[in-house]
């Protein structure tokens, strides 16, 4: 098992790596403080892993909520299903909200746990590979709004992540795929020999080599930790995390939740934002080239959807929560491993990508 922590003063929590850590109740049970416990799910998720979830917790109170699977069903309607679950089972304020899941089960059961009788306690078991390099870890916890992606939400830590390795073995290839998107983001924004990694890795990655999986999620969480506990409530550096993304939520909001998959909806964002920073004449065209071929031998899209003209992200992009006075923010790089906030991109740059990528 691998170890870290998100060092954030009185609100540290570790983040546990590890082959079959769901069955291992020893080591995590220990970040649960009270007796009560709430397991969020899914209606896939449930079938494979609820029934030793809930071994693992054997001797507490528990209860659990299976939630719709899907991106469509983020949202403050099906959240409210989680707070009928708690007050059903009689839940108190010294609960914990446990979440089952990938992402979307991790943003709403974080959300709720936030909410619940004002803030109860919450622990991440991430069960995809996006949820366990990214997700789980940070505190960004919600759900959209069909305006918006994740735009109702709070920032509220778990108090560990719980990421067990071997559940990524029932885990479809496109959302593998979608996982890997968040991967190279890192690489990316900070960690140049991450990329060299990843790039020479990827078969081992894709064949679920557990040595090379285990590598990716402790150097992703590592490189995630640090920024989280510098910026946790993303006054700046954090809005790294972020490329990709002003482009990436366009596409998710504009084709409509669960068309495309976040990670696939980061990547060709990625490659927009890495276009536009080569109009920049920040990076060199080979630069973008190399990229936009790591992400197509990963299985990822590097081209915007058909539907989406230029007059709508910028319509889309205009509501991100980077904006400021009006003004987008953008995250760009500066050359490969080194991203930047970018809020002075010439409208004529912005739109010379958008045309580049829409029909
Ligand atoms: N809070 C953050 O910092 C943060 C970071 C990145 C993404 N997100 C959010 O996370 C969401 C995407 O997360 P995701 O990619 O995990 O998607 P997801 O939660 O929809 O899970 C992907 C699919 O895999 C299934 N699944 C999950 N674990 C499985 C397993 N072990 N075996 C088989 N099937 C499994 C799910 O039921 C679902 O169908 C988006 O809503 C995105 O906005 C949040
Ligand atoms: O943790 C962060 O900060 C991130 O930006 C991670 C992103 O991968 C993630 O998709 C996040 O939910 C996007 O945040 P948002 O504030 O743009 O909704
Ligand atoms: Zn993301």
């Amino acid at each position: 098992m691998q170890t870290l922590t998100v060092e954030l003063a009185d609100r540290s929590y570790p983040i546990l790596i590890g082959a079959g850590l769901l069955d291992q109740g020893e080591y995590w049970r220990r970040y649960i403080p009270g007796r009560q416990v709430l397991v969020v799910s899914n209606d896939t998720i449930a079938p494979l892993y609820l029934q030793r979830t809930l071994a693992a917790l054997d001797g507490l109170q528990t209860a659990h909520v299976i939630l719709p699977d899907g991106e469509q069903y983020k949202t403050l309607e099906v959240l409210n299903r989680i707070f009928d679950a708690l007050l059903d089972a009689r839940f108190d304020r010294g609960c914990t909200v446990l979440a089952l899941g990938g992402g979307v089960i991790g943003d709403m059961s974080g959300f709720a746990a936030a909410c619940y009788q004002r803030g109860v306690h919450f622990l991440q078991v991430p069960t995809t590979l996006l949820a366990q390099v990214d997700s789980s870890v940070g505190g960004k916890t919600g759900v959209n709004h069909a305006a918006g992606k994740n735009m109702i939400g709070a920032f509220y830590q778990p108090r560990a992540v719980i990421a067990d390795t071997d559940t990524l073995n029932t885990l479809p290839d496109r959302e593998l795929a979608a996982g890997l998107a968040e991967v190279i983001k890192y690489g990316l924004i900070r960690d140049l020999p991450f990329l060299d990694w990843i790039e020479e890795n990827l078969p081992a990655l894709q064949a679920r080599d557990p040595a090379a999986l285990t590598h990716a999620i402790y150097r992703s969480c590592l490189n995630k930790a640090e920024i989280v506990g510098r910026d946790e409530r993303e006054s700046g550096e954090r809005a790294l995390l972020n490329l990709g993304h002003t482009f990436g939520h366009a596409i998710e909001t504009g084709t409509g939740y669960g068309q495309w998959l976040h990670g696939e909806a980061v990547a060709a964002g990625t490659v927009m934002a890495l276009d536009l920073s080569r109009r920049r004449n920040w990076l060199e065209p080979q630069d973008v080239e190399r990229v936009v071929k790591l992400f197509q031998r990963a299985g990822l899209p590097v081209t915007a959807p058909r539907e989406l003209a230029t007059d709508d992200f910028l319509r889309l992009m205009a509501i991100d929560k980077k904006a400021k006075d009006g003004r987008i923010n953008l995250v760009l790089l500066k050359e490969l491993g080194h991203a930047v906030i970018c809020d002075d991109t010439p409208t004529e740059l912005l739109r010379a990508t958008l045309d580049a990528f829409c029909c």
